[in-house]
């Protein structure tokens, strides 16, 4: 399996990060220090040289820092491996206003999601740490993410669904079902509900099906091995579009009674059971934070899987909370990982990774948005 490797990053005016300079090391990267001082705002940059997006807001504009014009990163990214010549490329996204400009090699991809795609990262911050636990949305989203890499075109099926049923939503409240009035707007956003509601559905499923291969095994590695999990996809809605739009058409009056569609992809879960139970109700606090371990560790082989290169794995302060046990299962699966690793912490003393030699490891302290490398 090939590799993705993050040989150097420069990154100007991002939140606390007026001017930062790095080149990481190939195994492990260990940011440390107090907080506030802009560890996971390095994290957040290099996320958003590979994917042009930020995992701590959907408004990246809030990424410039106060006072500035823009943020940029521009990245070196390397793919290793296998017979080939390593094969490296220069990535940059720049945000000024809510404009955002990516380019690879000094070339504007055909695609936001292409550009999204070509250098994958997976990242774990502390939200996640109820993935198992906490509601539904955020396995969704989840299954989204993967689909990215599956199925790319479901980021433009996601978007077009949920805008028709923000529509079709506003139509019923506006009373678009009652027997008088006209209906044909109603009906053609149901349509497209229905078609892009479908195209989503499956999409999901055929992430949710890769998910679950890896799954199991991350689980049994992670937790204890005689703990039986089962994951399944529940789709909310239909991957047939007739179906869909016959369930939409029938549950009109109730989902204007309700105001919220009982039907549709928005309604999906990826159910997770232990010894046949569902583990929202029966997990203790440990075994969700493994499940929790083991749903990334999935993600990141799957992803691994579609695009035949390990991941770049981005662990925000997910270790500071953690007591010994809980440590020892992160530790777990980082031993799992074999790409490279970029790990915040405000205790690099508890980052040992015995396994992971002395050169495959930086530790970089970050004081008032600045960066040195040094061990804690
Ligand atoms: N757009 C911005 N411009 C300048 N500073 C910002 C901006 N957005 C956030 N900050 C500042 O960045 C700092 C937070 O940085 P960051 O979250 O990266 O720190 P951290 O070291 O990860 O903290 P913690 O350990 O608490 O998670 C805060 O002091 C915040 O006020």
């Amino acid at each position: 399996m090939n590799r993705l490797e993050l040989e150097r990053l420069s990154v100007r005016g991002l939140r606390v990060l007026s001017r930062v300079d790095m080149e990481p090391a190939p195994r492990l990267n260990v940011v440390w220090g107090n907080n506030g001082h802009g560890k996971t705002s390095v994290l957040e940059a290099i996320y958003f040289a590979a994917t042009s997006k930020s995992f701590r807001t959907s408004r990246v504009g809030e990424l410039v820092r106060h006072g500035e014009q823009a943020a940029s990163v521009k990245a070196r990214f390397v793919e290793r491996g296998g017979a080939l010549p390593a094969l490296a490329r220069e990535q940059t996204a720049a945000v000024q206003g809510k404009r955002v400009a990516v380019h690879i090699d000094g070339n504007r991809p055909r695609a936001l999601v292409e550009y999204a795609t070509r250098s994958p990262v997976v990242v774990f911050h502390p939200e996640e740490l109820t993935l198992s636990s906490g509601p539904a949305q955020g396995r969704r989203t989840l299954l989204d993410r993967l689909a990215l890499f599956t199925r790319p075109e479901s980021a433009d099926a996601r978007a077009r669904y949920a805008h028709a049923l923000k529509a079709r939503h506003e139509l019923l409240r506006r009373g678009a079902d009652i027997p008088s009035s006209d209906t044909r707007e109603l009906d053609a956003f149901e349509e497209l509900c229905a078609e892009h509601g479908a195209a989503l559905t499956r999409a999901r499923a055929a992430a949710a099906e890769a998910l679950v291969v890896e799954l199991a095994g991350a689980f049994a590695q992670i937790a204890a091995p005689d703990l039986r999990l089962e994951a399944r996809y529940a789709p909310g809605g239909s991957a047939d579009v007739e179906t869909a739009r016959a369930e939409l058409l029938r549950g009109r009056k109730r989902d204007a009674f309700r105001a919220s569609a009982g039907f549709g992809p928005h309604r999906d879960e990826l159910e997770l059971r232990l010894d046949g139970h569902p583990a929202r109700i029966v997990a203790s606090q440990g075994q969700h934070r493994a499940l929790t371990l083991a749903l990334k560790a999935a993600e990141t082989a799957t992803i691994a899987k579609e695009r035949g290169i390990e991941p770049l794995l981005l662990l925000d302060d997910v270790s500071s909370e953690l007591d010994p046990e809980r440590t020892g299962a992160l530790f777990s699966f980082l031993a799992l990982h074999r790409g490279q690793i970029f790990l915040t912490t405000t205790r690099p003393e508890l980052i040992r990774a015995e396994d992971i030699p002395a050169e495959g490891r930086c530790d970089f302290r970050v004081f008032r948005g600045e960066l040195d490398e040094g061990a804690g």
